[in-house]
């Protein structure tokens, strides 16, 4: 029996078969003790076996783990010289798309996130969508300008309009959403899944809150009114608040950049592209017009946080989260 992960939880791997109606019950298994030391995330595809019929205190095995299309990974810091920066975790497989949420004020747009999760999304083969909530309050002017040279899909949100926009894109595919707290993730989730609070109620009934807050959950998409074909998942990661990038090599941090990366062209032979290397071309691709200078900064600190450099503004007052974030201002 072939089924997918939508919540994993202290050991137990919650499933649901492949073709299974959306009513079914869900599967909970186990990892067979064959899958030796392999992890089990949402989005995995397994072999079951045992007791799939999704009954009460039923507990299947996984017995298998089909080779993964992609893997969204996230270390807890950026800095690999530390234990802690290098500690890797699997935050979803499969996933083909990640939705990176971010409000347009209230609070205001923070590109440094967005950058880092554009780092993470390009490093694991999975496109980008930007998704601008609370555009009843700001115009996505600033930041689009920003990302002009990147043709980046982006939907705008606001609380009066229908998703439609959004569940085009969202239709087919497995989607991770990410955002910082406050942005509206949640109200989202919920206008997405009307069901949701079923379905986070399925999940706090196994314990989370109790276990890991990070803790990804697959959610179905309905299907739509007179919409045939697969409305696809969302995947919610309440606990993921940043995307720490140790585990991204310099060289695909630049891959975050596609805007940077023909301005490397003239780059001597192993270039830092850090702004003391004082032949990096990167300077001068910027001065020419060719990229915006906020964007190479954005690339630089984040260069700067992986050698575990501490970022200056990381101390300021006003941010919580994102060492070296800065608002989307010009
Ligand atoms: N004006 C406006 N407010 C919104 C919109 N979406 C959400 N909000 C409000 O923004 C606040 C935060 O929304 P949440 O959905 O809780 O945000 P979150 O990203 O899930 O944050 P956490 O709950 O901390 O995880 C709430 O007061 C919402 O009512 C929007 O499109 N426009
Ligand atoms: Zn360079």
């Amino acid at each position: 029996m072939d089924g997918f992960v939508i919540a994993v939880d202290r050991g137990r791997y919650t499933c649901v078969r492949d073709g299974a109606d959306p009513d079914a019950p869900t599967v909970t298994a186990m990892r067979a003790r064959e899958l030796g030391r392999k992890s089990v995330v949402v989005g995995d595809r397994v072999g079951l076996v045992g007791d799939v019929s999704g009954a009460d205190g039923a507990l299947a095995r996984i017995v298998r783990i089909a080779d993964r299309r992609s893997v969204l990974r996230r270390t807890a810091d950026d800095d690999e010289t530390t234990a802690e920066g290098r500690l890797e975790r699997v935050v979803v497989a499969n996933a083909d798309q990640l939705v990176i949420v971010s409000a347009l004020a209230d609070p205001p747009p923070r590109t440094g996130f967005v950058d880092r999760c554009l780092v993470a999304a390009y490093d694991a083969d999975i496109e980008p969508l930007l998704c601008l909530t609370k555009a009843d309050l700001a115009g996505p002017e600033q930041v689009l300008d920003y990302y002009a040279e990147l043709e980046l899909p982006y939907v705008l949100i606001r609380p009066d309009a229908d998703l439609a926009a959004l569940r085009a894109l969202l239709a087919g595919r497995v989607s991770v959403l990410v955002g910082h707290s406050g942005v509206g993730k949640s109200t989202l989730v919920n206008r997405l899944v009307p069901e949701a609070d079923r379905a986070v109620g399925v999940v706090s009934a196994i314990g989370r809150g109790r276990h890991t807050s990070t803790s990804a959950v697959a959610l179905r998409l309905p299907a739509g009114p007179g919409a045939d074909g697969d409305p696809g998942w969302i995947v919610d990661t309440p606990g993921v608040r940043s995307f720490g990038l140790a585990h991204v090599s310099a060289d695909s941090l630049l891959h975050g950049f596609p805007d940077l990366v023909e301005g490397t062209v003239d780059c001597p032979p192993n270039c830092p592209h850090t702004a003391d290397e004082a032949d990096c071309a990167l300077d001068a691709w910027v001065a020419a017009g060719r990229a915006d200078g906020r964007r190479l900064a954005s690339y630089r600190r984040l260069l700067a946080s992986r050698a575990g450099e501490p970022d200056p503004r990381a101390a300021e007052p006003d941010r919580t989260g994102e060492p070296g974030d800065p608002p989307a201002r010009g």
